[in-house]
């Protein structure tokens, strides 16, 4: 792992939501200052209104009194989100598709355009779909890096986190800090994507999840924080710059939810205990960066005061720590309302702005030289399937000549299914090439299969999508749609269907050309999966956004078989596909060896039946995990009796495999949850020693109180006993 860092300061910009949201200020001329009812906006400063101060003083906290705030940028209500993207989080977005860490925040009161900013409308898209199509066309334009993006979509509501792509999942996601890893989150799942249009209609879907509620002041208030994580890898295409190794960094994107009064909110019940916990996690992210911010000004290094920042007082600063820590690149859309009822909370927010300006942080780009990345890993995976893809056709290729040869076998059934394998190996590489994403000048170059919705190279990523309506929220909120991105059309894609809260395959995206494969992940594809998170968890020590996943799905091949219609293939199937892809592989390749030694004159049959009586241990072992193939004929009655019974001897192995499989799962589920609670130990321990540590600075503050006490007493004592000398003298 190699890393150099760069020191930054936290991008901090303000938008002052319109008025009257009909009727928005008109355009000033460039320089112009503006006024919107209380406050004056000139430049990049902020300040109250003269006219309006004495007004907006009685609504503040007399503390709050300062009287200009000047920001990197300042946006006035007619801006566009679009340019506020320009100024602001581009920068954010391009260094995290070079391989810094990156995070964008939206910050502010409920109800002054949070959500408006990080999602936008159809005809205002927000920032999350404008960096979104920013990725991919970043991709695009890179001639010299391939890359593998990953995302997840998480919620913190009620200091719970859920996941937005697995609401099933509430109570199984954990958040613990492990020694060398930093912040990990256990159970939180991954899209792998290939498109812009992809990723909406995952979002969307995840939308349809996420708590929002009415308030007073706003109708469709987030109730919950979201977190919109993207995982970047990339690494220079071989026989390029820098040798190969795997870039991996993290774009997080934060719709905060909006502090309120609950007099103002005019909230109840429920509402007002979620209001409560806002509040309190705000407040916490308040706390955190006035104390990052005095440790800049001081010049104190984050890392040495860590312990002192109260990161672990609310699950979002929990979450945000490896962003906050030092290594990212930060940008806070600070939102404000102008009107003046709302002075109090405007005033907080441009104060959290000016902290949050102090901070410094020092992004690193981090390489990962081992193969413990996604893309290093499809990598070497294409590899073995393109080497067994030609040892198969070197085997087919052997057989048909034995078969022209005056000597030659009988033909049988296998060719067909030779046939099938092939297409099978050839439909995984496929399938494992879609999900690196590259130029479509490098596709080119390098024969990788065309994406269906490359309508010209310059638009390859970009399909024709599912445009929201103008003025609608760009992702719809829509719980009882059957979400549906179509693969073939959108870049070879699997579909994700959202049905009663889990996500889906539809049974029309099934194609036949993939293989089958079980959305359940038997016990080899657990255990490969859990070396993956394993390793994942190596490179999660280096993200910014914090952590490992405890599941990586992707969304990249299709299954092809009713038995796998319903499910929806994941990096996990994946790689049980490829294992049975592999299986099939080795046995066909087993059965093509045996024939070829198999003596051409009749011999004596073997008594199959009593083999099969069956010691299962006795097999020997076949790359596809089957048994061995009989090679004595004396018919082909015979052998086609033989073969059946060894598909029964094969059924019988699998019964038993799957009985391992389940065993093992168990073994896991045990070690994760040791795991777990093996975390809290370590959880409570900390807090233990904290909790001394604090106690350990009371008793030395106490004992230096006593000691200055004893200190003035000694001299009063002295004072006093030269005073009585004096008095004996006279
Ligand atoms: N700059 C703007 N231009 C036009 N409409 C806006 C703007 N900002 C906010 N709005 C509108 O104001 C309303 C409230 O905005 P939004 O829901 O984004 O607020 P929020 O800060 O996310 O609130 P909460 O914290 O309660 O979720 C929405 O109807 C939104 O469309």
């Amino acid at each position: 792992m190699s890393s150099s860092a760069s020191t930054t300061s936290i991008n901090v910009c303000v938008r002052v939501r319109p008025l009257h949201l009909k009727a928005p200020p008109p355009a000033t001329p460039a320089g112009a200052p503006l006024t919107v009812e209380c406050w004056n906006l000139s430049g990049n400063v902020i300040q109250p209104n003269p006219d309006y101060e004495s007004y907006l003083y009685d609504q503040m906290n007399s503390k709050n009194k300062r009287t200009a705030y000047a920001f990197d940028h300042l946006f006035y209500p007619n801006s566009q989100t679009a340019s506020i993207y320009n100024l602001a989080v581009k920068n954010v977005v391009e260094a995290s598709m070079g391989g810094y860490h990156g995070s964008v925040f939206a910050y502010g009161q409920t109800s002054t355009g949070k959500t408006y900013t990080m999602q936008g409308t159809g005809d205002n898209p927000g920032v999350v779909p404008l960096a979104v199509t920013d990725c991919f066309r970043y991709i695009e334009e890179s001639k010299d890096r391939e890359f593998l993006l990953r995302v997840s979509y998480m919620e913190i509501y009620n200091e719970q986190i859920n996941d937005l792509f697995a609401p099933s999942s509430v109570n199984s996601i954990r958040i613990y800090e492990h020694r060398g890893k930093g912040v990990v989150i256990k159970g939180m799942k991954e899209e792998v994507v290939m498109s812009p249009d992809q990723v909406f209609a995952l979002v969307s879907a995840g939308e349809a999840h996420r708590h929002i509620g009415a308030t007073e002041m706003n109708e469709n208030s987030s109730r919950s924080h979201t977190i919109f994580r993207l995982v970047i890898e990339s690494r220079a295409l071989r026989g390029r710059k820098n040798g190969n190794g795997v870039t991996v960094s993290t774009l997080s994107l934060v719709d905060l939810a909006g502090s309120e009064s609950a007099a103002q909110a005019n909230t109840k019940g429920s509402r007002r205990s979620e209001g409560h916990f806002i509040n309190k996690s705000l407040l916490t992210l308040g706390h955190v960066i006035w104390k990052l911010s005095e440790a800049s000004r001081k010049n104190i290094k984050v890392e040495d005061i860590a312990q002192h920042i109260p990161y672990r007082d609310s699950k979002l600063t929990r979450l945000l720590q490896p962003s906050l820590g030092g290594n990212a690149q930060i940008s806070i859309i600070c939102n404000v309302s102008p009107e003046g009822k709302h002075a109090e909370e405007t005033h907080n927010t441009l104060k959290f702005a000016s902290r949050a300006k102090r901070i410094k942080q020092q992004a690193r780009v981090t390489q990962v030289l081992d193969d413990a990345t996604m893309l290093q890993q499809y990598r070497e995976e294409i590899g073995i399937l393109r080497t067994q893809l030609n040892s198969l056709a070197v085997q087919n290729k052997n057989f048909q000549e034995q078969l022209m040869s005056p000597k030659g076998v009988a033909q049988d059934d296998d060719e067909g299914e030779d046939e099938e394998e092939t297409q099978h190996i050839q439909a995984a590489i496929r399938n494992l090439e879609r999900l690196i994403l590259k130029s479509a000048d490098e596709r080119k170059r390098g024969g990788s299969p065309r994406r269906s919705s490359e309508h010209s190279p310059k638009n390859s990523f970009f399909g024709d999508g599912n445009a929201p309506g103008k003025n609608n929220l760009f992702f719809k909120r829509n719980r009882s749609s059957s979400l549906t991105v179509d693969v073939e059309r959108s870049s070879g894609l699997t579909s994700i269907g959202d049905k009663g809260g889990e996500m889906q395959s539809t049974p029309k995206d099934v194609d036949m050309e993939t293989p089958t494969t079980s959305n359940r992940p038997q016990a080899a594809d657990r255990k490969r999966a859990t070396s993956i998170d394993d390793e994942m968890a190596a490179v999660g020590s280096i993200y910014v956004a914090g952590g490992d996943v405890d599941r990586i799905r992707t969304s990249s091949v299709r299954s092809g078989t009713p038995e796998s219609s319903a499910s929806n293939m994941d990096s996990v199937s994946l790689v049980n596909e490829l294992q049975r892809v592999q299986g099939l592989l080795g046995a066909v390749l087993e059965k093509k060896n045996n024939r070829k030694t198999a003596p051409s004159k009749i011999q004596q049959p073997t008594n199959f039946t009593a083999n099969l009586n069956l010691d299962l241990n006795s097999l020997p072992p076949t790359p596809g995990g089957g048994s061995d193939i009989p090679t004595n004929f004396s018919s082909k009655d015979e052998e086609i009796a033989a073969l059946k019974s060894s598909n029964k001897k094969l059924e019988m192995e699998k019964r038993l495999r799957k009985a391992d499989a389940q065993f093992l799962e168990q073994s896991l589920n045990d070690k994760d949850q040791m795991l777990c609670e093996v975390a809290n130990v370590l959880d409570a321990v900390e807090k233990h020693q904290e909790s001394l540590e604090k106690e350990n600075t009371e008793l030395a503050e106490a004992l230096s109180r006593m000691q200055s006490i004893l200190a003035s007493r000694e001299s009063e004592l002295l004072r006093i006993k030269g005073i009585n000398a004096d008095e004996e003298v006279f």
